[in-house]
């Protein structure tokens, strides 16, 4: 038995096809959800392909070429095109709009170069890992100016130049939303975007180069190697360029959020520290070097514990001077990135830096206070062994120190000090006021110091990002258009953006206007994840305010934190324990140690040690002063808010405590708010393989992540939706100007039906709402046929009109005199319908009503026929026969005033009937009991005589 299935007998089947992974001939297999998959497309008749509904219908057997038989949830398998090699621009011209027509889309596409990809408005760009010859050249730049968003093939600068567009037509602000996992292209796309902007609608001056100048900047301080990544933004940023009143580029701006600070102290195995350093290392000339300090990157504490090798080619390594290279560097050779080297990238960031406006005295600033964070890392301590518990500087630290006092224009002493004690102003007794210091634990050093570090490096980043952003000031701005990298955002910001854009930007708007319009289409369900952050985020109970709350308290502790938050949420569908998880690692941990967050994109769990550290930015005041306080000049500057900001506790000493799970929510609102005033577009980013190599689609990978990124929910909607319009009015405007003075009469609703019933459209490809007209997906090519129409075209369709609307008056006076006849004829029908129904009604209720009284009187009348009986033995009575007859006489009497009451009383009920004519079936029996009794009696007297 076939599986009955909408559309034609060819269905798509995501399974695995992975060589390693492949399934035994001829074994029954469970279909393999999570493995490396590809989307294949067979043809039920001419492949072989079998296709059986198990008993339930749940789950069906796929007998599929490879040789093996899949028993897949029904779920999983899907409608697919005809041709297995197909592959369309927009996604949304498929004839079945599901995620493994979209995959195999994305597959055919990527393997012939094409990797990017429309779903509706919204960009796929899938990773090549190499450079696509052609594809990003002077030439395309030009191409793709001023053409609407499907007329080329799918770009990232069509995207750029319909943000343009948007931004020009509707005067109106604009954002790009770039998102992907680490490694998806994220960067390179928004280097595209803002490189396209500014070469295409530049003024001429080089604040176009500036802009894009700045990045190698931003990304030597912001960026590392990670294992998914080498070259991973730990940054978020918004790069808004603006544009004057002519539409012309004057400047641009960049935003930056939440630079991941715990990476400036340590790194895991296979990472990095931000670039930066190890550029430093390798490309410094040997000048600089004496004067940093410098050594290669093993040497320094806070780059020797993650992996220490320097990117570099084959060249460039051979540059790099050997004593400046780690043992590993040494041993397994140089990392390779064709598109990161780290001596080639120091030297393009100096140039960078020198385009940007930056002079020597700046330059060697930053790279000072750079050398002062490695050299800080190195100061270690111990414990003094004194009655006092506090610590001291290790006797190697010393020149380490020095070094680090130096760079940052800090007194060595005040320093050591500032590390191994926490001033304190007593604030209570009479001796208020007095300041103490107290010393530190080698665990609270190493602490102070880490803090001191991270708090050096991103206010330096934050300088950096200022720095960058005055060389392109700009006065008269109209509008920007804004480029959202969102990198180093977790899961929750992650979830939080999306909720704000597509599926869910493009869900409820469209469900609204759909219900508004009035098509009455079904609604698509979509999985709303506001509860997930209201789990984090809400106000007093959210995970965040509980930690803010843990941070307040005297001694705050991870673990209370945890507990507190599984106690607030105890049985919320979003948080559980972390030996629920489905890994064993974190099976591992106990329930105080995390915590496991159900995301949209995924459950992810949470250990929760140092979260009460990291959420904490404050540092020891005796630090903060000393920095505050530095010789030198540059530094001073970097903490010069500080002081202003800091709040009365933590001047009297105490570690204050500054939230930074709070100032996170903030930025991200900000942002937020920012994105919601401006018209937006989306590239999604894909990575297609973990090996980060070209050429290799995994298409479990991929699937996953169009899910995350709720593309699969786009398609559904769009399926289910008409995701092009355009009002009446618009079209009506447009072609007002050809229309005969007949013709202007129409209103628009009436002339746009006209209009798609003279094109021939079918019926089925668009919908008429109340005020637009609304279209099927894939349908832009007619639309675009009518809104592109030159003046010849119109008039032939204008005749077309005419004689559609003749045809269609023509018809409706038909249709309206046969409506008329039907509706006498309906009339008629109904009318004796009606009196049938109401004779039928009437009986049936004259039935209920009289019914206890007729079945009486029937009974009664029964047992008067009984009477003649009785008379036939009063007659055979020879004495007694008066009584006995006046007896019979009264009991027909009592008969017939029954008769005559039932016949009488309306409402008698059925009980006094009964009641009444048992009294008189007695009454008859104990008379016929008597008379013949009677009859006996003289019958026996008769025989008595005879004797
Ligand atoms: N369009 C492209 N053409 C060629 N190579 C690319 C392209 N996009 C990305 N890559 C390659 O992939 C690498 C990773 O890309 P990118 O740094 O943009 O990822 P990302 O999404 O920004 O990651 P993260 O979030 O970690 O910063 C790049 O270094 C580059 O080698």
């Amino acid at each position: 038995m076939r599986q009955q299935f909408p559309g034609p007998a060819l269905f798509s089947l995501v399974f695995d096809l992975n060589p390693e992974k492949r399934i035994p001939k001829r074994r029954v297999s469970t279909f393999p959800r999570r493995c490396s998959v590809v989307c294949l497309i067979l043809s039920g008749v001419q492949h072989g392909f079998n296709l059986r509904p198990d008993g339930i219908g749940r789950r069906c057997c796929l007998n599929v070429l490879v040789g093996c038989t899949f028993l897949a949830p029904m779920s999983q398998v899907f409608p697919a095109e005809d041709d297995v090699n197909k592959h369309v621009d927009d996604n949304c011209s498929l004839m079945y709009l599901n995620e493994a027509t979209l995959l195999n889309n994305v597959r055919v596409r990527y393997n012939k170069d094409h990797i990017y990809t429309y779903v509706a408005n919204i960009l796929i760009a899938v990773n090549p890992y190499y450079d696509v010859p052609g594809l990003y050249g002077p030439d395309a730049i030009k191409q793709y100016q001023g053409k609407s968003l499907g007329t080329l093939s799918p770009h990232v600068y069509a995207i750029a130049d319909k943000a343009y567009r948007d931004m020009k037509v509707l005067k109106m602000s604009q954002s790009i939303i770039v998102s992907g996992e680490s490694g998806a292209g994220k960067t390179e796309n928004t280097k595209f975007v803002l490189r396209y902007l500014t070469t295409t609608y530049g003024s001429g001056q080089d604040i176009d180069e500036r802009i894009v100048e700045a990045n190698p900047l931003l990304e030597a301080f912001g960026n590392a190697k990670t294992v998914r990544n080498n070259n991973s933004s730990r940054f978020g940023k918004f790069v808004e360029i603006h544009f004057n009143e002519k539409n012309a580029v004057v400047g641009g701006f960049v935003s930056h959020y939440l630079l991941e600070k715990s990476r400036i102290c340590v790194q895991s195995n296979d990472e990095r520290n931000y670039h930066i350093f190890y550029r430093l290392c390798a490309g410094a000339s040997e000048e600089l070097k004496q004067k940093l300090h410098l050594d290669s990157p093993d040497s320094f504490r806070y780059l020797n514990r993650g992996c220490t090798r320097f990117f570099a080619s084959l060249d460039s390594d051979k540059q790099i001077m050997q004593n400046r290279k780690s043992p590993e560097h040494l041993k397994v050779g140089a990392l390779k990135d064709p598109l990161l080297d780290d001596k080639g990238d120091f030297n393009r960031m100096c140039v960078a830096m020198k385009r940007i406006g930056l002079d020597d005295t700046e330059k060697l600033d930053l790279f000072r206070v750079v050398a002062g964070v490695l050299h800080l890392g190195n100061v270690g301590f111990e414990e003094t062994g004194s009655s006092s518990g506090g610590c001291i500087l290790k006797n190697q630290s010393s020149q380490t120190l020095q070094y680090c006092a130096e760079l940052l224009g800090l007194d060595q002493d005040d320093l050591r000090v500032s590390l191994t004690t926490r001033v304190m102003l007593t604030t209570a007794g009479g001796a208020k006021g007095t300041v103490i210091k107290v010393p530190l634990k080698v665990e609270q050093a190493n602490n102070a110091r880490d803090a001191l570090a991270k708090a050096v490096y991103s206010r330096l980043f934050d300088h950096v990002v200022k720095r960058v952003n005055q060389c392109f000031p700009f006065k008269d701005s109209s509008n920007f258009i804004g480029v959202l990298d969102i990198a180093g955002f977790g899961n929750k910001t992650r979830s939080r953006l999306a909720r704000s854009f597509p599926p869910n930007q493009i869900y409820t708007p469209e469900q609204e206007l759909y219900q508004k319009e009035g098509l009455g289409v079904n609604e698509v369900h979509y999985v709303d994840n506001q509860d997930c952050i209201d789990l984090v985020e809400a106000k007093m109970v959210g995970v965040l305010d509980i930690l803010d709350e843990e941070n307040r308290l005297p001694q705050p502790s991870d673990q209370h934190f945890t507990v507190a938050v599984h106690s607030q949420h105890k049985d919320h569908f979003r948080l559980t324990v972390p030996r629920k998880s489905k890994l064993a690692v974190h099976r591992n941990l106990r329930d105080d140690e995390g915590f496991i967050i159900r995301h949209f994109a995924g459950a992810v769990c949470y250990e929760t040690t140092r979260f009460v550290e990291k959420n904490n930015d404050a540092l020891h005041m005796s630090l903060e002063s000393l920095v505050c306080e530095s010789k030198d000049k540059f530094v001073q500057e970097l903490f010069e808010n500080s002081n202003s900001t800091k709040d009365s506790k933590q001047k009297s000493g105490k570690l204050g405590f500054i939230s930074v799970g709070n100032k996170f929510k903030m930025q991200l609102n900000l942002l937020l708010e920012k994105l919601r005033s401006t018209g937006s577009s989306f590239i999604r980013c894909v990575k297609p393989n973990l090996k980060m190599v070209s050429h290799q689609f995994e298409g479990a990978l991929i699937l996953s992540q169009l899910q995350c990124s709720g593309m699969v929910s786009v398609l559904d909607l769009m399926q289910g939706g008409f995701p092009s319009r355009a009002p009446f009015h618009a079209l009506y405007n447009m072609y007002k100007q050809y229309m005969p003075d007949k013709l202007t009469r129409l209103n628009p609703r009436l002339f746009c039906k006209a209009l798609f019933k003279a094109l021939g459209l079918n019926d089925n490809d668009f919908k008429f709402g109340l005020t637009r007209v609304f279209f099927r997906p894939g349908k832009f090519a007619e639309f675009d046929q009518i809104m592109k129409s030159d003046p010849d075209h119109l008039a032939e369709l204008l005749k077309k009109v005419n004689t559609w609307l003749v045809c269609s008056c023509w018809k409706k006076v038909q249709w309206c005199s046969l409506s008329v006849i039907k509706l006498r004829n309906k009339m008629s029908y109904r009318a004796l319908a009606c009196i049938k129904i109401q004779k039928t009604v009437r009986m049936w209720l004259c039935r209920r009503k009289h019914k206890p009284r007729i079945d009486g009187m029937v009974k009664v009348k029964n047992l008067k026929k009984h009477m003649e009986q009785f008379n036939e033995v009063v007659n055979g009575l020879k004495e007694g026969k008066p009584e006995m007859a006046r007896q019979v006489q009264e009991l027909a009497t009592a008969i017939d005033t029954l008769l005559a009451k039932i016949k009488a009383t309306l409402t008698i009920t059925w009980k006094e009937i009964d009641t009444e004519y048992q009294g008189l079936v007695k009454r008859s029996e104990q008379l016929l009991t008597s008379m013949q009794k009677k009859k006996q009696e003289e019958g026996r007297a008769r025989e008595a005589e005879k004797n």
